[in-house]
Parts: C-alpha cells; structure tokens; sequence
C-alpha cells in the first residue's frame, strides 16, 4: 500500500458508527471537513466538531444517508458486519472513498486506510503495518512525535526563503544548494525557537556562506 494525502477542507465525511473508533476517525476528519457521525449511542466520547445524528440505519437504509450528504469519504465503524457491508458498497456506488474499520489486509481501489498521524502543520507524517499491527502504528507514532516537533515553523522558513530565490531568479541548483544548507543547519533549527525572524537571519547568514 502507497501513503497519498487528500485535502478534505469544504468535503464531507461521513462517519457510521459511534463507538470508540467512530469517535476516533470523527476527531481525525473534523480537523479540516463537515464530519456527520451517525450512531444509535454516543457514550461520554470526544467527536470533536463532527455533527451527531442519532440513527441506526439498516443494511438498507444507508446508501439514503450517502445519497443526501455526498460525502467524499464514509467510515464503516459499527459492531455490525452487515451494516460496515452496506456503507462499503452505498460509498462505492456514489463514487465516494470507503474506510473500513473492522477489515485489515489487501484492499481495493477507493478502499482507503487511516493511518497513525504526527502534525505540526503543515508538516505531517503517517505511520501503518498494513493492517498487521495498529498497536505498533501507534507506539512508533509516539516515538516520531518529538522528531517532527518543530518542523512546522521550518516548512514556513523554507517556503519563505524558495518563494523569495524564485522571485530573484536565482537557478534551480543553486535553490537546491541553498535550501539544503538552511534545513541542514542546526543553528538555524535552533533559531528557530526564538521565532521566524530570528531563524530568517540565521538562515541568510548559512546561504551567503555556501554562496562562496
Ligand atoms: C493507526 C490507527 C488510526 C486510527 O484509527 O485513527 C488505526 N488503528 C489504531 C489503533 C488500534 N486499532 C486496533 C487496536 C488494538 C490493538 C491491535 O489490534 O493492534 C489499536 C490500538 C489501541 O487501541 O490502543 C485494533 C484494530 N484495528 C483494525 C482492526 C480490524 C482488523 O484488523 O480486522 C482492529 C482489530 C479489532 C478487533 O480485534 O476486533 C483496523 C485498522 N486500524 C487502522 C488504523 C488501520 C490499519 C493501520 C495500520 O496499518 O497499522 C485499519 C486496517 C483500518 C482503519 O481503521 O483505517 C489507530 C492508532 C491511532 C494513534 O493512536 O495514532
Ligand atoms: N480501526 C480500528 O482502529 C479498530 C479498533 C478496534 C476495533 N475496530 C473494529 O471497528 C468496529 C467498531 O469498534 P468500536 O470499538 O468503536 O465498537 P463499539 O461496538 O464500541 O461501537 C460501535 C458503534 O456502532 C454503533 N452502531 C451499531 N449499529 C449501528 C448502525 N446500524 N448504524 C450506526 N451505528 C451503529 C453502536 O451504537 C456503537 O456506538 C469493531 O467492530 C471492530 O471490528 C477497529
């Protein structure tokens, strides 16, 4: 399987099932789209600013759900096989991407997988097993969190500074050479913390040098 990232801002997700993993994947989408949870129960769960509908839609019923929110992706998170069935092949037939969560292994085509998340945006890195082992997703998901921390304000520095050697025509290779140099320099990573400005001087001073 091959990481892509989808930009769900103005999409629709739609969530069925209200359990602990509903609430889970509902926090991941309400991030950045209008994510629509429907369930018979919520429980004492965080959803985040997913909208709740109470409703336990059959095997019959829930491609009507699919059909009058055309959500971009729709989540199968129920206990009940044949309902996560049904929103598979509701999702399918409207042409929308499908995630089960009560499968792992192989997948088809627009059967997407939700993987473990480290963001410090506009930075993000996803860990998965294939469906082996969600567990290790997690621990190593854990374990990268310190490494990403800060790489955010870098993504900033950095497209500043491309942004600013395009702009000055300055040729590709050495754009390369420079940006290189910035990410690279554990001065400018340290600057950093003292704010974009600070890390920008730092970073000017690291491109003059490799200019010579
Ligand atoms: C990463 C994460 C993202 C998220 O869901 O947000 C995620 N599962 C997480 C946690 C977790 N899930 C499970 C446990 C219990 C321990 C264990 O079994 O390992 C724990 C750990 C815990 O709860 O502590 C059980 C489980 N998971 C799946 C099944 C069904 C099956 O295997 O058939 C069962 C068995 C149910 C049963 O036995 O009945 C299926 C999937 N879970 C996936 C993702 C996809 C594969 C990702 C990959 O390739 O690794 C996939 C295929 C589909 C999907 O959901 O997209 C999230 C960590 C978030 C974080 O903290 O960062
Ligand atoms: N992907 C993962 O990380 C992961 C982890 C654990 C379990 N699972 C799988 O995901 C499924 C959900 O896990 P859970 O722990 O949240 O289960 P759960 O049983 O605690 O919750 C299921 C939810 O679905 C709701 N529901 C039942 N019938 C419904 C219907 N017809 N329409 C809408 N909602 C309905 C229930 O009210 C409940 O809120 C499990 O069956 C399991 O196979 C996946």
């Amino acid at each position: 399987m091959i990481p892509l990232l989808h930009d769900f801002t103005d999409e629709t997700v739609l969530v069925v099932g209200g359990g602990p993993v509903g609430a889970r994947k509902a926090r991941t989408f309400a991030r950045e789209s209008r994510t629509v949870v429907v369930s018979p129960a919520f429980g004492e769960r965080e959803f985040g600013d997913a909208e709740l509908v109470r409703a336990a839609p059959g095997p019959g019923e829930v491609a009507d759900w699919v059909d009058r929110l055309d959500p971009a992706l729709v989540v199968a998170a129920t206990s009940d096989e044949a309902v996560n069935e049904a929103v598979e092949r509701a999702a399918r037939e409207a042409g929308a991407l499908v995630n089960r969560a009560d499968r792992s292994g192989g997948r088809d085509a627009g059967s997407v997988v939700v993987p473990a998340t480290v963001r410090d945006d506009p930075v993000v890195a996803a860990v998965a097993t294939g469906g082996a082992a969600p567990a290790l997703s997690k621990e190593l998901r854990r374990r990268i969190e310190s490494e990403i921390d800060g790489a955010g304000p870098m993504a900033d520095l950095l497209a500043e500074i491309r942004a600013d050697l395009k702009a000055a025509n300055v040729d590709p290779t050495d754009r390369r050479d420079a940006v290189r140099a910035v990410v690279g320099s554990s001065a400018v990573w340290k600057a950093l913390q003292e704010g974009l400005s600070k890390a920008r001087q730092e970073a000017d001073r690291i491109m003059e040098a490799t200019d010579d």
